[in-house]
């Protein structure tokens, strides 16, 4: 039986805070790439806390990569959300912009990878390797020097074993970095694919103001 865990979009808000120290003590990002659709909020959230008070915004480059199959609900009336089971491959979705402008302002530069969830790590895995390639390429081709080096942050890291491995150094020198660890066989819900959404606070402001 998979337990579901549900995180509210405050809980992802304080995870993100408590994380920006870390993650400014450890490597100190000039650039993040978000993993789609789930990387999305956790990197917009984490820009702010890793604005510094003089320094510049952290600009937010986006990858889509798919791996699971989505599965209708056994009841299609129940509104719940539904778990989804693995699939086989990476599929991108969406990719950097290769032209040599886009790819020369990664080029030496700390990269921070960010998802919300590190499960079998197959993804991880694909994002950095794939990652690592292209930005090297770009580097030889447009004869730049400086090395480029990538952390990865992810909301929750599933206590399991991995499919996908990540460079030796990079977990040696904590550049992976999960905000919580949770049971291997949990299913985390986050709020961004509810569908039912509640409107309690939004009902008691409207009876204050009606009362
Ligand atoms: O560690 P893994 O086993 O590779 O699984 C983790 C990946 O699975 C989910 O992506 P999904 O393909 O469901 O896309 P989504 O982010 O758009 O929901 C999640 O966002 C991670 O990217
Ligand atoms: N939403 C969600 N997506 C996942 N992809 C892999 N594991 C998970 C999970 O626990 N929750």
């Amino acid at each position: 039986m998979v337990e579901k865990v549900y995180v509210t979009y405050n809980e992802i808000h304080k995870l993100c805070q408590k994380s920006a120290e870390e993650i400014l003590n450890r490597f100190q990002p000039n650039l993040m790439i978000a993993i789609g659709g789930g990387g999305y909020v956790p990197a917009r959230i984490l820009r702010s806390f890793l604005k510094r008070p003089s320094g510049p915004n952290i600009p937010i480059q986006a990858i889509g990569l798919s791996l699971y199959e989505s599965l209708p609900p056994s009841d299609p009336s129940a509104p719940s959300t539904p778990v989804e089971t693995p699939g086989t491959k990476v599929t991108r979705t969406q990719w950097l912009d290769l032209s040599s402008l886009s790819m020369s302002n990664l080029v030496g530069k700390n990269i921070l990878i960010v998802d919300e969830v590190d499960d079998t790590r197959t993804t991880l895995q694909y994002a950095v390797t794939e990652l690592e390639k292209d930005v090297e390429e770009a580097r030889k081709n447009l004869g730049l020097e400086g090395e480029t080096k990538f952390a990865v942050y992810v909301l929750h890291n599933k206590n399991k074993p991995k499919k996908g491995h990540l460079p030796e150094a990079m977990v040696k020198e904590g550049r992976y970095m999960a905000a919580e660890t949770v049971p291997g066989n949990c299913w985390v819900c986050y709020p961004w694919e509810a569908l039912l959404v509640l409107y309690e606070s939004t009902l008691l402001v409207r009876t204050m103001l009606t009362v």
